[in-house]
């Protein structure tokens, strides 16, 4: 093999960011655009797992599940637009591309690209965690569907709530020293967060399930309906807050 899965992933987020960028200028929005985007989104990142890792079983939200994922040994889980909400409206930059390969039973490599921003981050390099700065904690949560538990945590450590689109981009808000937490529930499927993940557990930030228990990814349920990113110095505090809302 001539470059590493970490290689591999940030090439195949890189492709459909490329693909998804001019596509926003093509006269499209809303729903129509959404629809498109998630379409050339899998077609840049198939591609790209096709050349590089052919004997790899894909798992994406835009395609219809392959049961060989539950026997194989290499797994990518992908979310070709992740954010499709805020992809059609032109305004926004809270979107992202999710590429993770999970191999043996854990998520091993993966790329989240921020294509509004011009960026790609991976797990390795890992990126560099910012020192929080003064003032409330920033607790991402969805714009469209914000669960009681964020607003308990916010509650608890006297913080504040950042409602933003994307599982991605909230997650990387975090890693990026945007946002403190990220708290979600309520429903939500494993490629939603298994790249971001991958990517805030090598950046150093906890990541679990609201009760506190592993992220676990390629169960054969698709579904992996809530999740904690948070930075290691809240973690305590954040699910004691959680805990005692629930
Ligand atoms: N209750 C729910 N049920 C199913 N999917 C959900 C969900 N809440 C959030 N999601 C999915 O998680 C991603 C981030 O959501 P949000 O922007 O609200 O935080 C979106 O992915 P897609 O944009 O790939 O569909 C969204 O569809
Ligand atoms: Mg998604």
């Amino acid at each position: 093999m001539s470059i590493d899965d970490t290689a591999v992933a940030a090439l195949a987020a890189r492709a459909a960011a490329d693909a998804l960028v001019p596509l926003r200028s093509s006269g499209l929005t809303g729903r129509p655009l959404g629809d498109a985007g998630d379409a050339a989104g899998q077609r840049a990142i198939v591609a790209v797992l096709a050349a590089e890792r052919p004997d790899d079983v894909v798992f994406s939200e835009e395609a219809v599940d392959d049961a060989r994922r539950l026997s194989a040994g290499r797994v990518w889980i992908v979310d070709p637009l992740d954010g499709t909400r805020e992809y059609g409206n032109p305004e926004r930059s809270d979107w992202a591309v999710h590429v993770a390969l999970w191999a043996d039973g854990d998520l091993v490599a993966a790329a989240v690209a921020l294509p509004a921003l011009g960026q790609v981050h991976v797990t390795d390099p890992a990126p560099p965690l910012p020192p929080r700065p003064d003032g409330p904690v920033r607790i991402a949560v969805s714009r469209t569907r914000p669960p009681a538990e964020a607003q308990a945590v916010a509650a608890a450590l006297g913080g504040e709530l950042v409602p933003l689109g994307s599982a991605g981009y909230k997650t990387l808000a975090v890693v990026r020293g945007e946002a403190d937490a990220y708290v979600h529930s309520g429903g939500m499927y494993q490629w939603d967060s298994a790249a971001p993940v991958a990517v805030a557990r090598a950046a150093g930030l906890v990541t679990c399930r609201l009760d506190g228990s592993p992220l676990v990814y390629n169960r054969p349920d698709p579904s992996l309906p809530d999740l904690v990113v948070t930075r290691p110095e809240l973690a305590d505090r954040v699910l004691a807050a959680v805990r005692s809302a629930r």
